[in-house]
């Protein structure tokens, strides 16, 4: 399945659990629709730095400020396009074994936040005929009941992945927990065997971190190469930045982490062709702060008060939208934009570890 998609340096083409041939030539149309668009309108990383030369970063800026708007790239309908193709995949699978994929989700206690992801993982299932094991624990289970529920499932041969969402209650030690998943069956790709994979130049993880893999593939069916190319990660958890930076590092990318405790954020973050934007601080990253033709992805998902909205709140990502898809050459919103794909790559692993699964005890 080493297929080379129409981005180069494409995760897809490289990695050992890369999306189907089948689904890739599906989606080939958003990729071409928007490198197609892209070029048009001579929004080429190249071409923007080629037309820069003789003006300095300032009045560049400016230039790019008033005249050109980014690409903007809908998550949503990519993710559609993928999600579509899942199901495809499920329908056949149940034909020729009879079973379909299964995904667990454990949720510990009542946080509006989890459960209202874990309602989303859940009718995604649904919609695309995953059957999912709905694990809903109280907030004082103890350590060692919770871990109980993940060797049950461990061994549960109609579950091919299990998530535990996080965060965990302060009582419970994540680490342990995570731990104690069967690497088969790690859809997160959270143990840290397979982040310790990840890590690791030739080694490839059973199952790639669904955000991240997210980013990436946004990037690569918007046209987006990654080879060769500075790529900024803004955050270094262990769910997003660091395994996003390390993919980047795979997809041969020059990649620098910029954190909380980084000096000048704005001038690394202005040199970076790719920005990965994971800091969980709403609008922290301005338009000033791009470099002209930039790809941005915006993995951000803060609640800000927004009193005109029945909610009370509105959703804004890391980056500051409105003046950044100013000056990049490609954005991604929030909503809209990597949330609804984070999903889709779940139900991707999913049906990836099911498929292990079932050809192995055929
Ligand atoms: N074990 C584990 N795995 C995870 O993958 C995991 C987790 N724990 N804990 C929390 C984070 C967060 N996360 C998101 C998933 C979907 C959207 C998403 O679809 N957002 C929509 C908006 C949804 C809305 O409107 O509320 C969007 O951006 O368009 C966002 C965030 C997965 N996480």
């Amino acid at each position: 399945m080493k297929t080379k998609a129409s981005g180069e340096g494409s995760l897809a083409s490289e990695s050992s659990i890369s999306l189907g041939e089948k689904l890739h030539q599906a989606c080939e149309s958003v990729v071409v629709a928007a490198a197609a668009d892209a070029a048009q309108q001579g929004r080429h990383l190249s071409s923007r730095r080629g037309s820069s030369d003789s003006l300095t970063s300032q009045s560049l800026n400016q230039r790019w400020f008033t005249d050109q708007m980014a690409t903007v790239i809908d998550g949503k309908a990519v993710a559609q396009t993928i999600r579509s193709e899942i199901a495809e995949e499920v329908r056949a699978l149940s034909q020729k074994y009879g079973k379909v994929p299964g995904l667990a989700v454990v949720i510990v206690g009542n946080r509006k936040d989890s459960q209202s992801y874990v309602g989303m993982k859940r009718k995604a299932c649904a919609e695309l005929g995953i059957k999912s094991f709905d694990i809903d624990l109280p907030e004082q289970v103890s350590e060692s009941d919770l871990i109980k529920q993940v060797h049950q499932l461990n061994v549960n041969p109609d579950v091919h992945g299990i998530l535990v969402q996080l965060p965990l209650p302060k009582h419970i030690n994540e680490e342990k927990v995570l731990s104690e998943i069967s690497l088969g069956k790690d859809v997160d790709g959270f143990h840290p065997l397979n982040i310790g994979k990840l890590a690791m130049k030739d080694r490839d993880p059973l199952f790639l971190p669904c955000t991240p893999k997210a980013c990436i593939e946004l990037l690569s069916r918007s046209g987006v190469s990654i080879k060769g190319k500075k790529a900024v990660v803004v955050g270094r958890s262990n769910i997003v930045g660091l395994p996003a930076s390390l993919l980047l590092l795979k997809a041969d990318a020059t990649v620098t982490i910029v954190h909380s405790r980084t000096t000048q954020p704005e001038s690394i973050i202005r040199e970076a062709d790719i920005v990965i934007a994971a800091a969980g601080q709403p609008m922290m990253i301005k338009g000033s702060w791009i470099k002209p033709g930039a790809a941005v992805i915006d993995v951000g998902t803060n609640a800000v008060d927004d009193p005109t909205k029945k909610s009370g709140y509105r959703l804004v990502g890391d980056v500051d939208f409105e003046e950044a898809s100013k000056v990049a050459g490609w954005i991604t919103p929030v909503p809209g934009g990597v949330g609804p794909m984070t999903v889709t790559m779940l139900l991707h692993n999913t049906l990836e570890g099911a498929k292990r699964c079932f050809e192995k005890n055929h």
